[in-house]
């Protein structure tokens, strides 16, 4: 069976829109959303210009900071250090990849907590990983979002998560975990992947690589989250071969899977982090 992302974020934007007509309503203003995209990477301006049209959907309101690839890391941060201390933003977002002259960590950790609706400072992954609160990466939160939606419990499931990214990978592994799936995480360096993956009642994968996981590395009946977008020849491809689809009990597709429901997700977080700003 399909999990249909594309469809379920919709059905989610209805319910936000509500949400935020009454937000406006009580205070004469939406949540905002500020994007920053540094260079002229086409993939992630696909991604910047959905956010700020999922945005418009809701009824939140966005913009986009497009910079030069040349931009200085201290430019950056002072840029940064102006929009957290700007009242009227509720969320920051640095469009990731950034240029490798630019070190990531350093940027995203200049987003205040209280505005990072990436959730990848280390305060609020330090919050997430110690179950203290904090905003989740959107890819994971809305790999959760679509597994709530299809009432999916993953209780005591083994969970094989392939990948250890800090946007998805490792924090898809410790949500899974808080759901008490049993988690495997495994990585390139992992030695017989297939018996790993074999083994999983959720297999989630995450690694950038089009077909990495073929059918004969999938058990019969399980569930399979593909978080891959692979373009080659003009077409978006999965980690997942589609021949797994025949034998999994549910699956994403790509695209229309988890894709939206990371734009989903991070809708979900700017709202989150509003209601925790304005103390509603
Ligand atoms: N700061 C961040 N950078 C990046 C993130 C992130 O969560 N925060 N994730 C990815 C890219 N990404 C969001 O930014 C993202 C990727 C894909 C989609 C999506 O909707 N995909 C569609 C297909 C879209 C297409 O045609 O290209 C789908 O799968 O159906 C949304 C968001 C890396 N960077």
């Amino acid at each position: 069976m399909l999990l249909d992302g594309k469809n379920s974020a919709k059905e989610y934007e209805d319910s936000l829109r509500l949400k935020i007509d009454k937000i406006k309503e009580k205070s004469g203003r939406a949540p905002h959303l500020t994007v920053i995209m540094v260079g002229n990477n086409e993939a992630s301006k696909t991604y910047v210009s959905s956010k700020k049209k999922a945005c418009l959907r809701v009824g939140m309101t966005s913009d986009i900071k497009y910079l030069d690839e040349s931009i200085k890391e201290d430019e950056l941060i002072a840029l940064i250090e102006s929009l957290n201390k700007n009242d009227d933003i509720d969320g920051i977002l640095v469009q990731l990849p950034l240029p490798k002259h630019i070190n990531e960590s350093l940027v995203v950790n200049t987003v205040d907590p209280l505005k990072d609706v990436d959730g990848l400072t280390i305060l609020n992954a330090g919050k997430v990983f110690t179950k203290t609160g904090g905003v989740a990466p959107a890819t994971p939160k809305g790999i959760m979002m679509l597994l709530e939606k299809y009432n999916i419990n993953v209780c005591g499931m083994h969970a094989v998560v392939v990948g250890r990214s800090n946007l998805v990978g490792l924090p898809i592994a410790k949500l899974l975990n808080d759901s008490d799936a049993t988690v495997t995480l495994c990585h390139r360096q992992t030695r017989h992947l297939s018996t790993f993956t074999k083994s999983a009642d959720l297999l989630v994968v995450a690694v950038g690589k089009k077909d990495m996981i073929t059918k004969d590395m999938v058990k019969p009946g399980a569930i399979v989250i593909d978080v891959g977008i692979n373009r080659m020849d003009g077409k978006l491809y999965g980690d997942v071969s589609s021949e797994v689809s025949s034998i999994a009990s549910y699956f994403t597709p790509v695209p229309g899977g988890v894709g939206p429901m990371t734009i989903n997700a991070l809708l979900h977080n700017l709202l989150e982090l509003y209601e925790v700003r304005h103390d509603c």
